[in-house]
């Protein structure tokens, strides 16, 4: 019962963040319209259903014009039926469509406002406990947000029409089923209205207590079954991403084996699915197949008591089935319930991640102020952290009340050993460090670039690659200007190339993704400039020459504060700061 609560509670939750907001006004109205023309066709279903009485018994008594003005009848609502049916399901896929694009874009923006995506990529996935899961966000936005709005449509969409053909079709079976009389004994008897609707019912209730007992195991298993799946997916993804460093260590057994492993898992799971599946089956075929034969059993003492006729007998056969297969909307639905189940709980369980991730933001110690009329940038008793482990009262410290002023043009080189904390000082002044406390002022409106150590290659031309983030097309002088950077850093042999697409993060060598990252820079010419260690895969000779050009454009333009290791960035530095151990020492150079 909480389970069935809790599970109303995520769905209302869901529908309504993409469903009920106000901009979703033509959606609603596609709703309702859907509604009224599935009622229609419940309706004239029942017609149908009650007419076929008159085909029937114009058929037993040789009525030939009987029977053709009932065959006209019988066309006429049939056309309209049809028609209706796929206008229907046209309207209905329009809205799934549109459904999914404003669910899909939601997450999306909220995977990747606050840098919610990079948080996750650190978040520990809990493989034992099921509650404390987050991973493979790929998946969920690509495909558990399109199984939960098909399963949740036809299931809405089921539910309704089986609670309208219920109460046509019970008002129809209750009038055709008359009144038994069962005799105790002699002086015992009682007189029984709508038996039909009552077998049915009972007939119904027990069908779905038994579909439940036996599959209500599939809902975790459909659970678990997407998560393996996934994991999978995302091992041969690290494969393909991968495939240098793995052909290089000849490492493709230890793959074999880790790749085999997740597939075991999925393949384990799938079985247990399959023989739970085929206990459901058993009991779905035997529960409908005696259904066909269920009503003559009920009512055919009528029958050959001469009290109804055969197209009476037949008609309520096919009431009686129509009420039974609404009354066994659980059963029949069941795979479609245990999706809808699996996906509500992945994707709540991913929305309240990002829920989470938002408020860890928002209550992150290390606060980021923007002032206009300012030209420096203010640290304020910065103290970085690392995040905290189980058992913990206090994360590790990485720099310990850091007061610093970074001024307009100067250039600053932050050095110390490896693991000190350098990388994270720059996530720390990026925003994407949260764990800390202290407060940073920057100058509002300036452009600020953070540079990686391993630059990152976008898909597509090595024009979107060289000048990215920004956008660039091609014109004349937006050519000329980047095949002067290309040349400014030594890579002119590619100028010829800049719309052809490639993979460029495989093409390019190491250090030529690093001087890409350069071209970037100097095509850029950001107002705050935050390298780390930009420079580790060049030889001395190119990164003495390539910092020598950074000066030279931007040395009276940017404020640059680099990570280095090596003697030979002193000389473009002013300032130096050294890490160690929670501490930082500067050194004017
Ligand atoms: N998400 C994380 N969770 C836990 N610990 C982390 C995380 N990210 C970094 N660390 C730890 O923080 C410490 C500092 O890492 P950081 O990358 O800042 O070092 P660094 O000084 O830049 O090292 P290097 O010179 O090797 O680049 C390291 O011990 C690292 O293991």
């Amino acid at each position: 019962m909480h389970a069935l609560i809790s599970l109303f509670a995520e769905n209302w939750h869901l529908f309504r963040l993409y469903f009920v907001s106000e901009e979703r006004f033509y959606a609603r109205i596609m709703f309702f319209v859907l509604i009224i023309m599935e009622l229609m066709t419940i309706g004239l279903d029942v017609l149908l259903t009650y007419w076929s009485k008159n085909f029937l018994n114009a058929l037993q008594n040789y009525d030939q014009s009987a029977f053709f003005h009932s065959l006209l009848q019988f066309c006429f609502l049939a056309a309209t039926i049809i028609i209706i049916s796929v206008h229907k399901t046209y309207l209905s896929q329009t809205l799934l469509l549109y459904w999914r694009r404003w669910m899909t874009n939601d997450f999306l923006k909220r995977y990747l406002d606050h840098h919610a995506y990079y948080e996750m990529s650190f978040m520990k996935n809990n493989r034992q406990n099921i509650q404390d899961r987050n991973d493979n966000p790929d998946q969920r936005i690509s495909s558990d947000i399109s199984i939960y709005i098909i399963s949740i449509f036809e299931l809405t969409i089921g539910l309704l029409s089986t609670c309208v053909s219920l109460v046509c079709y019970v008002i129809l079976l209750w009038s055709l089923s008359g009144v038994i009389k069962i005799n105790f004994t002699q002086n015992l008897s009682c007189s029984v209205r709508g038996i039909m609707v009552w077998a049915a019912l009972i007939y119904a209730g027990l069908g779905t207590i038994i579909t439940n007992l036996i599959g209500r195991v599939l809902f975790h298993l459909k659970y678990e079954q997407e998560h393996c799946e996934a994991n999978f997916r995302y091992g041969l993804v690290r494969l393909r991403d991968h495939a240098e460093s793995i052909a290089f260590y000849r490492s493709e057994s230890n793959e074999q084996t880790s790749l085999s492993t997740l597939y075991l898992e999925l393949i384990t799971n799938f079985r247990r699915i399959i023989h739970r599946k085929l206990a459901l089956n058993w009991f779905d075929s035997f529960y409908t197949t005696t259904a066909r034969v269920f009503p003559y059993l009920v009512a055919s003492h009528r029958y050959f008591s001469k009290q109804i006729t055969f197209g009476h007998l037949e008609q309520i056969a096919t009431a009686f089935s129509s009420v039974h297969s609404a009354l066994s909307f659980i059963p029949n639905s069941y795979e479609t319930i245990v999706q809808w189940r699996s996906a509500t709980k992945r994707l709540t369980e991913f929305e309240y991640t990002l829920n989470e991730l938002q408020l860890a933001k928002q209550n992150s110690k290390i606060k980021f102020i923007y002032v206009s009329n300012e030209q420096s940038t203010h640290i304020e008793n910065l103290t970085i952290q690392l995040p905290l482990k189980i058992g913990e009262n206090d994360g590790q410290i990485l720099i310990k009340h850091l007061n610093l002023v970074l001024e307009p043009h100067q250039a600053v080189l932050i050095t110390g050993k490896t693991g000190s904390g350098k990388s994270t000082f720059l996530r720390t002044l990026a925003g994407i460090w949260p764990h800390g406390s202290g407060m940073i002022t920057f100058p509002v409106g300036d452009t600020v670039a953070f540079v990686p150590q391993k630059a990152y290659c976008p898909l597509g031309s090595l024009r979107h690659c060289l000048t990215y983030p920004s956008i660039s097309f091609s014109s004349i002088e937006e050519d000329k200007k980047i095949r002067n950077i290309l040349n400014l850093c030594q890579m002119k042999y590619w100028s010829n190339n800049l719309d052809e697409v490639q993979d460029w993060s495989r093409v390019l060598s190491l250090g030529e993704q690093q001087k890409m990252a350069f071209i970037r820079i100097l095509y850029l010419r950001p107002k705050w400039l935050f390298l780390d260690e930009v420079t580790s895969s060049l030889d001395e000779q190119a990164e003495t020459y390539l910092y020598s050009i950074l000066m030279q454009e931007l040395a009276n333009h940017s404020t640059i504060i680099s990570i280095g290791h090596r003697n030979n960035l002193r000389q473009f530095h002013q300032l130096e700061l050294v890490l160690n151990d929670g501490n930082v020492t500067m050194m004017s150079i």
